[in-house]
């Protein structure tokens, strides 16, 4: 555990230090009950030799101050130590997310990066506060002792280590198994919390749907997982734990058969052996919790790979010497015979594409064809496996992340809000923007309509994720923050959802004024409306450009993309009306 918490935490010198801090607790705390040994023996001696008693009396109540004091110290070394941990690695865990590729959060992202820093870095810290002193302590009592009664008497020390070797190999050989069914008990919860969240949040199409009374078979399928894995640890670690009671019993046994028979042969005093048999039954104790601290031990292993897998992550690869887009051309996008696969699943193949500055170009084409994938790829939420995007002429992989964000506007479906004023999450774009700027955007967008019928106008609230608002909504709002970003390039995926005419006519507009103002748009384009007024359009199939050109000419050449278009305006245009609005 330790092993792997430095490699995310490397302050090893801080860690030994305590660690044999906890050892210094336990050494004393052995020799605290090794000194009952002489006080029974004084007390129990015939006649009682008073003197000694006391004189031993004094020892352990020195040792006692001295061990209270020493576990004190330790106790505030590492809670300041588990401070530390859980600061360094929820700050590990917030700058190492601003380096990591934006693709490592499309998914469960979200649900993983909460649970590492709610649970993981916690539950880290508390190992190391509470948990290894324990066992440290649990380990360096009974060494203590040992030693101790191997000096007293070399026959009773070895009853004492009889149990000793056989609870090593217990606690050796259970745990891989008891971390395997720890991780096995992480991932069934993980996928239980995802799938209630989930459920949460179908309950409109449940309930729409007249399933709601159903039953939703992914929760209690993920709830049985759970429950399986639940009843799998328990069973997989009874076993182990009985052993190792039994093993320690085993061990008391031992050193009671030893001290009788000793004792009864004449060979060890009776005081002695009543001593050493009063030290066994403590002895007894602490090792008795080994097996349930290796547990804990072996959880928060689980937890801080959790933690790890965020902080190992691989760092979007920056440019050793980072260019700058050409003059002049620097919105020129280009795709040169991109590959691309999500986890070997090819999605573009050979796919190329170019965009003149200042130009718009619609993506159109099939669902799944891989348009949302070519804007991710020029934003670099990942790098292609072969060929090259660039921007003004750059391979995108040779600018910085700072240059290449800072010259590109993402207008995506899921635009996220704030749960903040309207205008706070405007200027997330631009921070140094002036009301004055603020509200020629949102015009521009057609937000003000928006803002105008909130109840508190630009100040409302617009709920977690901007759930008061509707898709379209939303999306005006990422086009004003686009516009006031006054990105070269601005990417937009149109909201599929279906928009009421109001939105849809927003969005087309603010299509129409990043393109007036000379930026390079390219958009996903779910609305033939969108597409007739580009200067481009790139039909996408299979994951390349088929066809590529003017709307009027691309009809004329009667192939791929003819085809669509005849198909979509002869299908029935009405879509459902808008859903989502919770205001
Ligand atoms: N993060 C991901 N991991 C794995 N596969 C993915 C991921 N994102 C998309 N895909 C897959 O890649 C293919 C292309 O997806 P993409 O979203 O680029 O298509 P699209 O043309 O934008 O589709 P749509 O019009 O339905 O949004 C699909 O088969 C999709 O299932």
């Amino acid at each position: 555990m330790i092993r792997q918490l430095l490699r995310l935490w490397p302050h090893a010198a801080e860690v030994r230090r305590l660690t044999a801090g906890y050892a210094v607790v336990g050494v004393l705390q052995g020799a605290l009950l090794l000194a009952l040994v002489p006080l029974l023996r004084a007390l129990l001696a015939d006649p009682a030799r008073t003197g000694e008693a006391f004189a031993w009396l004094a020892v352990i109540l020195g040792l006692g101050g001295l061990y209270l004091a020493a576990q004190a110290r330790v106790r505030v070394a590492a809670y300041r130590t588990a401070n530390r941990v859980m600061r360094d690695l929820q700050h590990s865990a917030g700058d190492h997310l601003r380096l990591l590729p934006l693709g490592w959060f499309v998914g469960n992202a979200s649900g993983r990066l909460a649970r590492a820093v709610a649970q993981s870095a916690p539950t880290a810290a508390g190992t190391v506060s509470h948990i290894w002193p324990e066992l440290v302590a649990s380990i360096a009592t009974p060494a203590a002792v040992i030693v101790g009664v191997c000096l007293l008497d070399w026959r009773m020390g070895i009853a004492f280590l009889v149990a000793v070797p056989l609870a090593m190999l217990v606690l050796r050989r259970s745990g891989p198994v008891v971390r395997r069914t720890q991780a096995d008990m992480d991932a069934a919860s993980a996928e239980a919390a995802g799938r209630t969240i989930e459920f949460a949040q179908a309950q409109p199409v449940l309930r729409s749907t007249g399933r709601a009374l159903a039953g939703f078979a992914p929760l209690e399928r993920a709830l049985e997982g759970q429950r399986r894995a639940f009843r799998r640890s328990l069973t997989l670690h009874t076993v182990p734990q009985f052993a190792y009671t039994a093993i320690v019993q085993l061990g008391f046994t031992a050193v009671l058969l030893a001290g009788v028979w000793l004792a009864v042969g004449g060979q060890l005093a009776a005081a002695d052996a009543v001593a050493l048999l009063v030290l066994a039954a403590r002895f007894v104790e602490p090792l008795a919790v080994v097996a349930n601290l290796f547990g804990a031990i072996r959880a928060a292993e689980v937890a801080i790979d959790r933690m790890g897998d965020i902080l190992e992550a691989e760092p979007l690869p920056e440019p050793a010497h980072p260019r700058e887009p050409a003059p002049g051309s620097g919105a020129a996008i280009e795709f040169d015979a991109v590959d691309f696969a999500y986890r070997d699943v090819p999605v573009l193949t050979g796919l190329t594409l170019s965009v003149p500055a200042g130009a718009s170009c619609a993506l159109v084409g099939p669902s799944g064809s891989g348009k949302t994938t070519i804007l991710r790829l020029i934003a670099r939420f990942w790098d292609v496996d072969g060929g090259a995007v660039r921007l003004g002429g750059v391979d995108v992989r040779e600018l910085s992340t700072a240059t290449l964000m800072e010259r590109v506007a993402i207008v995506f479906q899921d635009t996220y809000l704030f749960d903040d004023s309207i205008e706070e999450n405007l200027r997330i774009a631009a921070p140094e923007a002036t009301p004055a700027q603020l509200r020629t955007a949102a015009a521009a967008a057609r937000l003000d309509q928006v803002v105008d019928r909130l109840p508190d106008g630009w100040s409302t609230r617009v709920g977690e994720g901007g759930t008061s608002l509707s898709g379209g909504e939303r999306q005006r709002v990422a086009i004003a923050r686009a516009l006031l970003k006054d990105a070269p390039v601005v990417l937009l995926d149109e909201a599929t959802a279906a928009l009421d005419a109001e939105n849809e006519a927003a969005v087309a507009a603010g299509m129409r004024l990043l393109s007036a103002q000379g930026k390079t748009v390219l958009v996903i384009a779910h609305r033939l409306s969108t597409v007739t007024g580009m200067d481009q359009i790139a039909f996408v199939e299979d994951g390349r450009v088929v066809e590529q050109g003017g709307h009027e000419r691309l009809l004329r050449a009667r192939g791929r993309y003819a085809d669509f278009w005849n198909r979509r305006t002869g299908a029935p245009a009405a879509l459902p009306a808008e859903a989502g609005k919770t205001r």
